[in-house]
């Protein structure tokens, strides 16, 4: 494109651009005013005009949050299509009033051509423009032209410019959308079908995670009513790494989404707690449901010798087989401990009736009698006590809790463990939880069943609030019909929103929790079961955690995105046919990336070599971009690492200038070195926190850095990353790929062999 063709195009596009804005500005401003209006109104207090009143309020504040969140970047790229048709994309869908399109919502199946058509298959298209913005301005303008001469075009990018502008940038701290760049290969990903688990696999870099953010866009954009109601959980391997990604769904106008860490997946329960590798591993075993269920049925006791009981002056007894029959028969009736509980107090107050019975002489009691007896027995105290003995009310955390706090108890349940294994898992009863907990506490969740009081409670709340939503449901379907058809504009609903806000309205929670969200919600409740789970980083996963996983998805609609050469947990994944043939046999299938979007080729040279020792079948992806720095590494006497350190940080600072350092330590050195450079250098951030996110200077280990990324990275002693742990390769590897612009080695005493590629100084 010639520069005065480039100017005649941009103000094409201007025109373009600003009357989308100006769409927008005018929806917008409708939003604000309905919301003013509805707030303002005077309602009648009875409860369904309060839900309706807070159901428009929901509506049009969404509306108005969403309408905010598009303001950057709103157009981003036109589609010219081959019989001189044409249309934009952008980060919404805009209609104007007769609801003639105005811009396609990416999302939106018509735009798919944007991110996939090729010069080899243009799907139609002859020219795909990719629209540069500075606040509402166009500032350029980059075409893809989509014919016979575009064949020979060597890249196999879209829209390059604006992809290379768009890697190439500072790092800011936190994760942005990319819908404007998003490749051929990563929009398959995206738009893949719900139904099934879809693996994705890549190396670093390759967009896993941004990719996986958007396909959640994107299916609750297409399947709205599907997901909305159930909502799609987002698991990732820590807090910080949660807060790194916290933005991009709300930029996307995504609101419906919980975010967690498998270490929060039991309500009322953060597991933090820092514990030995081999623990993890041991608590991430399968073998953990028998240890977890003999634990559970070691609270159901048989006595040693009979109990004797006293009531209305007979004298009775429970004799061990007699208890052990009874227990049998319970368990028969219901394999949860709590449900099972009432058939075994049921089978000994029928025993102790019995026995009553006989000794008076039975043959002369009425059934009336027989029942009035059967009540003293029921209501008698020692009973009670004695049942409550035999086979108490549970619930998990007491369970759990004095499994890992008794050497008798782990003994007992986890005959297969060593005294060294039982000492590595034995800790105090009031410890604070670990993450490797968090499957143990559900597993006994499971187990247990809930508590008769907790069941009563649950179901009468339950009846009310489906009466209500009843209730609501054809109330609701009245007003909007009614104000609908009478033309009026209190209720300002597109005719594709009718039908979800009727139902959303009508299922306002009114009973339990009137104004909470499905997100908080499904915070609380262990039994919710979510209509999507993502899960970043999903190769960290245990065994257990899998099983807790998979509850809270029965339907096993899931993204799953993970790099098996990346596994750090000595409890995590090393294959995904594993996991799936057992979750969801013949109902998985696998995608690949395959190009490194963050990485440049020289620092990705030296982690090839890293990935050749974990596994030499293993290919690393393909950069997509080389800079000028070549990674360097320096090798010094460990008595001078820690002043080399310090140097090295500092000059390190200066090389990146605006841009993010992060120091990668080895686990067993990081508090040391932590408190080193937190002496020497100021300004520096550490730790588990996800406030490190906003320093410029950080110092973390390899697991706190997962996922993330850094202009700059500075790997500390190496040597010991690698020996710290049996998955030290994948460590180092992960390291390496962190830094999207700067890589520099510290080692003392010697340099690992597989950093051989780096420039020694
Ligand atoms: N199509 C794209 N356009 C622009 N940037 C992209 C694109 N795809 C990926 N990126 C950028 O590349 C970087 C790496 O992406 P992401 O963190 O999702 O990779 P990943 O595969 O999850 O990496 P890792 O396994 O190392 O954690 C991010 O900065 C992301 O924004």
């Amino acid at each position: 494109m010639t520069g005065g063709t480039q100017k005649h195009e941009i103000a094409e596009e201007q025109e373009q651009v600003t009357l989308l804005y100006d769409r927008l500005d005018v929806l917008r401003e409708r939003a604000a005013a309905d919301l003013r209006r509805v707030l303002g109104e005077q309602t009648t207090g009875t409860d369904q005009a309060l839900g309706e009143r807070e159901s428009l309020t929901t509506l049009y504040s969404r509306r108005h949050t969403q309408l905010s969140s598009v303001e950057r970047g709103l157009c981003f790229g036109r589609v010219d299509n081959a019989d001189e048709s044409r249309f934009h994309v952008g980060r919404i869908g805009l209609f104007d009033d007769d609801y003639e399109p105005l811009l396609i919502d990416w999302r939106a199946p018509a735009a798919q051509v944007f991110y996939r058509a090729t010069a080899a298959n243009p799907l139609g298209a002859t020219r795909r423009r990719h629209i540069q913005l500075h606040h509402r301005t166009v500032v350029g303008v980059d075409d893809d032209l989509l014919d016979l001469d575009g064949i020979s075009d060597r890249s196999s990018l879209t829209g390059e410019a604006a992809l290379l502008a768009s890697v190439a940038s500072n790092r800011t701290g936190r994760m942005k959308e990319i819908v404007a760049t998003i490749q051929s290969e990563q929009d398959e990903i995206v738009r893949s079908g719900l139904p099934g688990v879809l693996v994705v696999q890549g190396g670093p870099g390759t967009g896993k995670t941004v990719v996986a953010l958007h396909r959640a866009a994107y299916l609750l954009y297409t399947h709205r009513e599907q997901l909305s109601e159930k909502g799609v959980l987002v698991v990732g391997p820590n807090s910080t790494f949660l807060r790194y990604i916290d933005q991009v769904l709300p930029s996307l106008g995504e609101t419906d989404v919980m975010l967690s860490t498998a270490g929060e997946l039991f309500p009322g329960v953060v597991g933090t707690a820092v514990e030995s590798a081999a623990a993890t591993r041991l608590k991430g075993d399968l073998a953990m449901v028998d240890v977890v269920a003999r634990a559970v049925r070691d609270f159901q006791l048989v006595p040693d010798e009979p109990i004797a009981i006293k009531i209305g002056g007979y004298r009775l007894q429970l004799k061990p087989a007699v208890v052990r029959k009874l227990g049998e028969r319970a368990r028969r009736r219901d394999d949860r401990h709590n449900q099972a509980r009432r058939h075994f107090a049921r089978g000994v107050i029928e025993e102790l009736t019995q026995q009553v019975v006989n000794q008076v002489g039975g043959r002369y009691m009425g059934e009336e009698d027989v029942a009035d007896l059967r009540k003293e027995v029921r209501e008698d105290d020692l009973v009670r006590s004695v049942i409550n003995q035999l086979w108490p009310e549970l619930t998990p955390e007491p369970v759990v809790a004095l499994l890992l706090s008794s050497r008798e108890r782990l003994a007992s349940a986890a005959p297969h463990l060593s005294e060294a294994e039982l000492a590595l898992l034995l800790r105090s009863r009031d410890s604070a939880w670990a993450q490797s907990d968090v499957p143990l506490l559900d597993e006994a969740a499971e187990l247990l069943g809930e508590p008769e009081s907790a069941i009563q409670e649950r179901a009468a709340a339950a009846a009310a609030e489906t009466a209500a939503v009843r209730e609501n449901l054809e109330y609701m379907k009245t007003v909007v019909k009614e104000e609908l058809d009478a033309g009026s504009d209190r209720i300002t609903l597109m005719p594709w929103e009718i039908e979800q806000f009727i139902g959303q309205a009508a299922n306002r929670n009114r009973v339990r929790d009137p104004l909470a969200t499905i997100v908080e919600r499904a915070y609380g409740d262990r039994s919710w079961q979510f209509a999507h789970v993502i899960v970043d980083e999903a190769q960290e996963l245990s065994a257990m955690e899998w099983r807790t996983l998979m509850r809270r998805c029965p339907r096993r609609s899931m993204t799953l995105v993970g790099d098996v050469a990346q596994t750090g947990s000595e409890a995590g994944t090393g294959s995904w046919a594993e996991v799936l043939d057992r979750y969801a046999p013949k109902r998985w299938r696998t995608e690949e990336l395959t190009v490194n979007y963050r990485t440049p080729a020289q620092i990705m040279a030296v982690a090839a070599d890293v990935l050749a020792a974990i596994n030499p079948s293993l290919t690393p992806p393909t950069s997509v971009r080389e800079t000028g720095a070549a990674p360097w590494s320096q090798v010094v006497a460990p008595e001078a690492f820690d002043s080399a350190l310090v140097e090295a940080v500092l000059a390190e600072q200066e090389a990146v200038g605006d841009g993010r350092l992060a120091v990668i330590v080895p686990s067993s050195r990081h508090a040391a070195l932590t408190a080193l450079l937190a002496a020497k250098v100021p300004g520096i951030a550490y730790g588990p926190d996800p406030s490190v996110l906003d320093a410029t200077t950080v110092v973390l280990d390899v697991a706190q850095s997962k996922g993330l990324e850094f202009d700059g990275v500075l790997i500390a002693d190496p040597g010991a990353i690698i020996a710290d742990s049996g998955r030290g390769l994948s460590d180092l590897y992960v390291a390496v790929t962190r830094s999207t612009r700067r890589l520099g080695v510290l080692a003392s005493g010697e340099l690992p062999a597989v950093l051989a590629g780096t420039t020694t100084r």
